[in-house]
Parts: C-alpha cells; sequence; structure tokens
C-alpha cells in the first residue's frame, strides 16, 4: 500500500504535462466513451474545455523558493478547516452554531427516522465514552425516561463532544443536520479563502478531479461547497469523504479514498490539509502532500519536511 514519496526538493506545484486527454472535472473514461460514440454516430456533443498547456500550468514564481514538479497528479483532495476554509469560520460560527442549536434541534426532530439514527449513533458513542472514563461523558438514559431526560442527556455530551473539537462521526452527523437549518436559512453561508474558487475552477477544467475530506460529514460538506460565499462550488468537485472512510491521522484512510479515486497509484492524488499528523498520515500511505498555511493555522513542527502553500494559486497560475 506504501509507495515512498520522492525527497521534498523533487516535489512540487508545477501541474505540468497533466493528463494530454481529459475532459473537464468528474467525466469518466465511460462518458468518454459515450462522447466518443455519440461523435461517431453525427451526434453533436459539447467539447470539453481545450486542456491547460504547459504555459498556463507553470507554477507562480513569487511564492515557490524552488519550481516544483508534480507532473503526475490526477486527483487534488482538500481538508477543509485550514486549507479551504479559515479555522476561525470553523470554530467561531459553524461551532457555535450547533452547539446553540442543539437543544431546539433534537426536540424539533425527535422521533424522526434521521434524528433515531443520529442518537443511536451518539448512545454507542457515549457509552464506549464512560466505559473509557473519558471527561464531559454523560450517561444517556433509556427512551422511557421521557424525551425530556434523554434531550438533557445528549444535549449535555454533545457540548462536551464540540468543547473537546471531537472528530467523531456520531457528531459529526449531528452537527451536519444543525447546520442544514441553517444553511437553509441563510443564518450561514460557507466562508472559503480566496484562492479557492479559481484554482477549483481550473483543476476541473484541466481535467484533475477535486475531492473533499474532512472531519465534517459529507452533507456538511456539501452544504459548505453549495452555499459559499462565492456560490455553489460543488459544480468542482467530484466527490466528499469523511470519517466513515477513517479517521484522518490513519494512513489506512487515505488507501481507501485512494481505492475509491481510482487512479493508478496513490501517488497520483495530491492531498492538501493544515495539520501535520494528516500529511504523515497521507505520506505514509503512498500520497503526495503539501501543508496548508494560513492565517490563524496552528504551527508546525520544526523541521516537518514538507512542502508548504499559503494559497493554491501557487499550485496554479
Ligand atoms: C464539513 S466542514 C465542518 C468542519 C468540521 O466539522 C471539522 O471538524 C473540521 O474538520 P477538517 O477535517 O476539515 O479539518
Amino acid at each position: 500500500m506504501s509507495s515512498p514519496l520522492p525527497p521534498v526538493s523533487q516535489v512540487g506545484l508545477r501541474l505540468q504535462g497533466l493528463l494530454r486527454s481529459r475532459l473537464p472535472g468528474c467525466a469518466s473514461s465511460q462518458l468518454r466513451r459515450r462522447r466518443s460514440l455519440k461523435a461517431a454516430a453525427g451526434i453533436s456533443v459539447p467539447r470539453p474545455r481545450q486542456r491547460l498547456d504547459g504555459r498556463r500550468l507553470r507554477a507562480a514564481p513569487a511564492s515557490a523558493a524552488s519550481p516544483p514538479q508534480l507532473s503526475s497528479i490526477q486527483s487534488v483532495v482538500l481538508d477543509i478547516e485550514g486549507t479551504t476554509s479559515p479555522i476561525s469560520f470553523v470554530t467561531d460560527v459553524l461551532f457555535p452554531y450547533a452547539r446553540d442549536n442543539v437543544r431546539k434541534h433534537l426536540e424539533a426532530t425527535y422521533g424522526t427516522d434521521e434524528t433515531g439514527d443520529d442518537i443511536a449513533l451518539l448512545r454507542a458513542q457515549v457509552e464506549q465514552d464512560l466505559a473509557e472514563g473519558l471527561a464531559g461523558a454523560v450517561p444517556v438514559p433509556p427512551e422511557e425516561a421521557g424525551k425530556d431526560a434523554v434531550i438533557d442527556a445528549l444535549v449535555a455530551n454533545v457540548e462536551a463532544m464540540i468543547k473537546a473539537d471531537r472528530k467523531i462521526t456520531s457528531l459529526k452527523q449531528l452537527q451536519g443536520h444543525i447546520w442544514r437549518t441553517g444553511f437553509e436559512g441563510q443564518e450561514i453561508k460557507g466562508v472559503v479563502f480566496d484562492d479557492v474558487p479559481p484554482a477549483l475552477e481550473k483543476w476541473h477544467a484541466s481535467g484533475i478531479k477535486t475531492y473533499i475530506y474532512s472531519s465534517g460529514s459529507r452533507e456538511a460538506q456539501r452544504l459548505i461547497f453549495g452555499n459559499t460565499t462565492y456560490g455553489d462550488l460543488r459544480k468542482y468537485l467530484c466527490g466528499f469523504f469523511d470519517t466513515t472512510v477513517g479517521t484522518k491521522r490513519e494512513p489506512r484512510s487515505y488507501y481507501e479514498i485512494w481505492q475509491s479515486v481510482g487512479v493508478d497509484r496513490p501517488s497520483q492524488i495530491l492531498f492538501l490539509t493544515d495539520v501535520y499528523q494528516e500529511a504523515t498520515a497521507a505520506k505514509a500511505a503512498g500520497v503526495e502532500v503539501l501543508i496548508s498555511i494560513r492565517p490563524g493555522n496552528t504551527p508546525l513542527p520544526e523541521n516537518h519536511g514538507f512542502q508548504t502553500i499559503t494559497t493554491f494559486a501557487e499550485i496554479l497560475t
């Protein structure tokens, strides 16, 4: 499963000589085949946009100390918090919204299948936390104790989980459902850095497939990218991965993503993250990694050994 990365000096940001006959975005080879069949039958097929040529793919000279090469990248996988979006958007907007609305959400949706699933996942997590003696875990009484007692206990657990910034599926799934109300009511807008939309658009146009891998649930990811201050960016994205594929600090998760993305080698995937442990896990799985340095991010360990970027514009021009 692992394939060693080239030395940092050889890893770079120039996406040169990328797939010569790519269709824009997420089009599969099956779609490519359908296009050529239709073309052969004389049916008019919209032409994919011209691939980027070498000149347009040159790395931005200003920010890259030594112009880098990532000549075989076919897919880009993006972390959200600290990479596509400011950490403050997550910690100062999303998390408080979930904390402030968890009780209201549970009260309004108690008895629905969706919330029943959310509660079952939370119960299982709390039982595990209690068995491990985790601080902040509160027993959740059985349903017979009544809706109010169950909700009181759930709210206490969820508040503790949010405070501890736990990246667990049970919390993330519920948060996504709470955020949905905020996005639908336009109380929340997805925030991405200015350089993200143009990069997504250019990668899409050049046939590079871009995916999101976040601890936030896939539904939450779709809400964020579907409702950004730049509009709906989902048209540039080919898929979403969350903790159901595994946690972001385990190499196995990146192996699973590689299998789903479907490229020949993990080294054809570029993962961008701000978290050193995630970068290390991805690298161990043979995936190429760049670390994102954004305002407000946690400083990296000294001698971390990864190449860094401060804007996606360093990966394209
Ligand atoms: C779907 S975005 C919400 C972000 C979130 O809940 C989170 O914990 C951030 O995780 P990431 O893996 O994007 O750093």
